[in-house]
């Protein structure tokens, strides 16, 4: 996608789809509890390929890049009673780790066969009733695992007590699923490094589910505002929101200076920038608990040439891409030098950006939704543009409503 250099348009109102961490716990609960109606579900292609999945139920199923719905329906068909399923992936997906999840479901009696490579997808599940109770899960690679273990807890003859062992990472996504249990009437408890979740074997009564729309993908839109200094609306959120991406809301107001009001009736935020701001001297920020917006974040504060230190980054290695390897190669284009290790990105220098700036999204929909906004600053190509449909299909046609070209 080639982005001119543009100025941002005032005032325009952005309706971003639900988000695709509720919609994709909503659809498997469904599936197992068959009590809920969903208003606002993702038109992610992630949450359309656990949908079919659901919906078809055949023997193969191939998940393609989708990380959740690999790792929740890896529990959910373990329980299917008497069913063989082969879960597979891309290529990438073969190279991301579930092994922590297989175990504690080899533990809890299911058995499942790695196909291609130990600790890694494709597999094949033979579906089992788990009369287990208790089980251990290593929590510092993923939350996803533990996620997708809770969806089926209740389901289970006799609940469900998980220990989570050594560091938990991406914290604010266990909480989530754990408020959506409560709200479906999933009794649970998370006390210390043990969750509880009860059987729930009683008829649950039918609920209504409005999903917030997606923090992560309103992120841009941040980010937007912060390099063109001008007022930005998005529908449909939530004042108090399950999301822990929604602490882009803090983020961008401490250290870029976009304040975020909330109009309730109408489920809107205003993003308008602070007049006059001071810009941090140095951004030093734990991102443990909101991995996906650290792109955005990054690439914000390298076009403000801001120097930036962020941590709590150890899950990034293992998701589309290695984001801080990418975030590393394609940040050098737009001037900014940076170091990483496992945990953390910190820019060194700021430069001048490249002549012709061609950015690699390395199959990521978030390298290129990140980037996008430094079209505000210089004109820019962004490779392989369809990779935004994993998580926010009409990104590219939101971003004409908001953007002139014109320097
Ligand atoms: O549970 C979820 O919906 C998610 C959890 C996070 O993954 P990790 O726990 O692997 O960091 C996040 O990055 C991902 O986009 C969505
Ligand atoms: C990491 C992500 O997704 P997943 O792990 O579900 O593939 C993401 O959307 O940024």
């Amino acid at each position: 996608m080639k982005l001119e250099k543009s100025k941002l348009l005032e005032n325009k109102t952005i309706q971003i789809s639900g988000s695709k961490s509720i919609s994709n716990r909503l659809l498997i609960l469904e599936n197992l509890f068959n009590n809920i109606k969903i208003g606002n579900l993702s038109n992610s292609q992630d949450t359309q390929l656990l949908k079919k999945a659901l919906e078809e139920n055949t023997e193969v199923v191939d998940i393609h890049h989708a990380g959740t719905a690999m790792r929740f329906l890896t529990s959910y068909y373990s329980i299917q009673e008497g069913k063989t399923t082969i879960l597979t992936g891309s290529k990438r997906m073969k190279e991301r780790p579930i092994k922590n999840l297989v175990t504690a479901l080899q533990n809890l009696g299911v058995e499942i066969e790695y196909l291609e490579n130990e600790g890694f997808p494709p597999l094949k599940i033979e579906g089992r009733k788990i009369t287990e109770t208790k089980v251990d899960v290593p929590a510092n690679i993923s939350s996803q695992f533990i996620t997708s273990l809770l969806l089926i807890a209740g389901k289970l003859q006799n609940g469900l007590e998980i220990n989570l062992v050594g560091e938990i990472t991406s914290r604010s996504y266990i909480e989530m699923t754990l408020n959506i249990l409560t709200k479906f009437g999933i009794k649970n408890s998370f006390i210390g490094n043990t969750i509880k979740v009860e059987a729930t074997n009683h008829q649950l009564s039918t609920i209504n589910y409005e999903v917030e729309s997606d923090w992560s993908s309103a992120s841009y839109f941040y980010s937007f505002a912060a390099l063109g200094r001008e007022t930005i609306h998005l529908k449909s959120f939530y004042k108090k929101s399950t999301q822990g991406d929604s602490a882009i809301a803090e983020i961008y107001e401490k250290f870029f200076g976009i304040k975020t009001t909330f109009t309730e009736d109408e489920h809107k935020l205003t993003l308008q920038p602070i007049e006059n701001f001071q810009f941090p001297e140095k951004i030093m920020l734990d991102m443990n608990n909101c991995p996906d917006i650290a792109q955005t974040l990054c690439v914000t504060a390298a076009a403000l040439k801001i120097p930036f230190e962020i941590s709590g980054l150890g899950t990034l290695r293992v998701k589309e891409t290695d984001r801080l390897l990418a975030l590393h190669n394609e940040l050098k284009k737009l001037g900014t030098e940076t170091e990483f290790t496992d945990l953390t990105i910190t820019s060194i220098s700021f430069n001048e950006p490249d002549d012709n700036i061609s950015i690699k999204t390395y199959q990521d929909h978030r390298m290129a939704m990140a980037f996008a906004p430094f079209c505000l600053i210089k004109e820019l190509n962004i490779e392989e543009e369809d990779v935004v449909e994993k998580s926010y299909p009409m990104f590219w046609e939101d971003l004409k409503l908001i953007l002139t070209e014109n320097s």
